[in-house]
């Protein structure tokens, strides 16, 4: 709803009232039209303010009411009425002003924001465009090129950025509110006729037409099969036109994509992201009982890529850190690559690095004085145990002791220290000052207190961290591996790894397996396998009664190791190279390895490598929620949204599964696992069956059917 005043004689004020964010929800929405109203009717009143409640302009439409019929006025008469109004109508933007918000704003004939308020048109990552008039009003307003770029983004704006860009008309530092009045007390005569930005021709550009084809090609390169950036793009386009036909192309346009699957799955990848912060345990602990302890120091163990990123992350949230590493020429090189990183991370944010909140130390004597660490060595068993019980020596009390590990178990890093209950993993990924997902690995000792310390650190840190259990690869890396498999699978099969890759990426992953493979380098899961007692130089396809592809293992004994020695899946020009281009050699390697093993190549075509890559891996992910490893399928599909590149118009893989339909997904898993009996990860998993029994509920109704957490509390 909307609250309505008159303030200093002849200021009518209205304030967007709907917690938190102030969304336009159907009572807002005839709340403005209603307080419009009043203060246009209201004689004493010569211009108007529209603010939000609580120091939040508005975060935009309410995207929980995409999902039923709307009611109430629509937005775009809503800021028509506004726009038309006689009198001048100022927006006060605090805090944030996106989507609807910004068009609303677009709407009045003035804008003024607070020095730290944000402003941005993100419709692009909810599947949509900019539908009330702001692909139409914003090229308008601050020109084509930089009204493409907000809008196709997404990203958020700062207030001095705006006002270079003349999206507002003045920042202020102090009360925003106020100021407003003020601005609207001196422009209350003055007709707003010349400040209605439907009115305002399109900005003239040299070339426009070289502009938009620029943009889309980029836009079509990054979008990997998302409509929405196109759409946006095509919007934009129209604002050239008479804003009348600009407006009907933006409708038809919107139309589309509101009703596509692909909105449907960015919006529940939206409300996922924030669904994972409610965190729970198999034990009944849970997010909102648990009060997470303050972190101000904190130490990162090892300095290669990893240390580097995580004590980048740290010191960018606030937090002070010793960054701790034996090798004093790797300490050396990681002190130059961090305080560059850091440098590079300020400028970018406009502000000075915290260069002092980073101390290093070549021994481990100041784990003493901190409040966490977070181990960060090479992915050993053997090494990582050693760090922990030296830990567990030298800390104080209630110093929490993390791991950043891909897969291996907490639980032994735990039972080396004198307090398991403080241990967690934190599975970063890289570059870890980059990537916003983080897995928090609660062990079956872990505190209710450690998981939120963490989880919290996390957040801090700008991370969507996730809850998870302790098992082999946590959620992401062990629904990797029948991926993985199946892909090498179908290459003993007869297909190539480039058609593997093209129909991966075609689906929409920023690279296909082999790329990806060939990117993080062979060599990782190989000296994992290798620790595991692979045994050297064989070839088996059988192994412990399930089928293996020895595949992966038999180009590293050939030193192929992907883009780093010029040679894995692909061939590079040189080592390093980023280049991929099909390799003979391993055509030729395929073939003599088939032949070894009595195998006949057949034509495997897009559907079979869709199917039995991206089912395995689903499979995979029922088993994971089964096993109360993750606390419900949004915990998987956000890990894998911004953890592993799944193309996040497919909302995640569960729920891609509902997408599709979880029959069909059974039908064809049973297909194949008939076909391949040899192969268990095709073996449909008893959850699935269950939600298939029970009428293939939709993935929100999913957590009904998984086993209750005991509560121990
Ligand atoms: C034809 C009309 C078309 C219009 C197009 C649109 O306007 S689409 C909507 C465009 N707006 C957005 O995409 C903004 C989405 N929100 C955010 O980016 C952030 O929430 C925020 C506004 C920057 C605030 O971030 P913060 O970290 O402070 O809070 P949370 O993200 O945790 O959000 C708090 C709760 O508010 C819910 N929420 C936020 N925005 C909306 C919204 N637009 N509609 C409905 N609900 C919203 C959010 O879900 C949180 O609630 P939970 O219960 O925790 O989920």
């Amino acid at each position: 709803m909307a609250q309505y005043s008159r303030v200093s004689g002849t200021v009518g004020l209205i304030t967007l009232l709907n917690p938190p964010v102030n969304a336009l929800s159907a009572a807002v929405r005839q709340g403005i039209v209603d307080m419009m109203d009043k203060a246009l009717s209201d004689r004493k009143v010569k211009s108007v303010v529209i603010c939000g409640h609580n120091g939040k302009f508005c975060g935009g439409a309410d995207i929980r009411e995409f999902s039923s019929p709307l009611t109430g006025p629509l937005l775009i008469p809503v800021i028509q009425g506004v726009e038309s109004a006689a009198k001048p109508v100022v927006a006060a933007i605090e805090g944030v002003a996106l989507g609807g918000g910004l068009e609303l704003a677009l709407g009045c004939h003035y804008r003024i924001a607070h020095s730290k308020a944000r402003l941005g048109l993100p419709e692009v990552h909810l599947g949509l465009l900019p539908g009330a008039g702001g692909s139409q009003r914003l090229p308008r307003l601050i020109g084509v090129p930089a009204a493409l770029d907000i809008i196709t983004t997404g990203r958020h704006v700062t207030a001095a950025e705006a006002l270079k860009l003349g999206l507002v008309d003045r920042v202020t530092d102090r009360n925003t509110v106020d100021e407003a009045v003020k601005f609207a007390l001196s422009v209350a005569d003055q007709s707003p006729q010349s400040r209605r930005i439907s009115t305002f021709p399109c900005p003239h550009h040299p070339d426009l037409d070289a502009v938009f084809e620029g943009v889309m090609q980029r836009v079509r390169q990054r979008a990997r099969g998302a409509l929405a950036p196109v759409a946006c793009v095509q919007a934009v386009a129209a604002a050239t036109l008479p804003f009348a036909q600009g407006m009907e192309r933006e409708r038809e346009l919107m139309a589309t994509l509101f009703t596509s699957g692909q909105a449907r799955a960015q919006q529940y990848h939206f409300f996922a992201q924030r669904a994972v912060g409610r965190w729970s345990m198999p034990s009944g602990a849970r997010w909102d009982k648990t009060k997470p302890v303050a972190v101000h120091k904190a130490m990162v163990i090892g300095l290669g890529t990893m240390g580097r990123g995580i004590s980048v992350a740290l010191v960018q949230a606030g937090v002070s850190v010793v960054a701790m590493e034996t090798n004093e020429k790797q300490l050396m090189d990681a002190k130059q690559a961090i305080s560059s990183m850091l440098e590079r991370g300020a400028k970018r944010r406009g502000v000075a690095p915290a260069l002092d909140k980073i101390r290093y130390s070549s021994d481990m004597q100041p784990a003493a004085d901190v409040d966490l660490v977070i181990e960060a060595v090479f992915e050993d068993m053997a090494l990582k145990k050693k760090v922990f019980q030296q830990l567990s020596a030298l800390c104080k009390p209630g110093t929490f002791l993390c791991s950043n590990t891909s897969g291996l178990d907490v639980d032994q890093l735990a039972s080396e220290t004198r307090t398991p209950e403080l241990v967690v993993g934190m599975h970063f990924f890289a570059p870890a000052h980059v990537m916003k997902l983080l897995e928090v690995v609660y062990g079956s000792r872990s505190s209710p207190q450690a998981v939120a310390t963490a989880m919290e650190l996390g957040k801090q840190m700008g991370k969507v961290s996730v809850a998870v259990g302790n098992c082999r690869g946590f959620v992401g890396n062990r629904m990797l591996k029948p991926y993985l498999e199946q892909a090498f699978f179908l290459l003993e099969e007869g297909a190539t790894p480039e058609f593997v890759d093209q129909v991966l990426e075609e689906f929409g992953f920023a690279m296909g397996v082999f790329r990806m493979s060939d990117l993080s380098g062979l060599d990782v899961g190989w000296r994992v396998r290798k620790a595991d007692g692979l045994p050297d130089g064989h070839s088996a396809r059988i192994r412990q009664g399930c089928r293996y592809s020895p595949l992966g293992d038999l180009l590293c004994e050939q030193g192929r190791f992907g883009q780093k020695t010029g040679r894995g899946w692909y061939q590079y020009d040189k080592p390093g190279g980023q280049v991929a281009k099909p390799d003979p050699w391993l055509q030729d390697f395929l073939e003599k390895f088939r032949t070894q093993h009595g195998l006949v190549a057949r034509r495997i075509d897009h559907q079979e490598v869709l199917e039995r890559c991206l089912y395995a891996l689903m499979n995979e992910g029922f088993r994971i929620l089964e096993d109360g490893i993750a606390a419900g399928p949004e915990d998987i599909d956000v890990i894998y949204v911004l953890g592993y590149s799944w193309p996040p118009h497919r909302g995640g893989p569960m729920f891609y599964a509902a997408m599709v339909g979880l029959k069909k997904v059974l039908e064809r898993l049973e297909h194949y696992h008939q076909e391949h009996p040899d192969i268990p990860s095709l073996k449909p998993c008893n959850l699935l069956r269950k939600l298939v029994v029970s009428g293939s509920p939709p993935v929100q109704k999913w957590r009904e059917f998984l086993q209750k957490p005991q509560s121990q509390l």
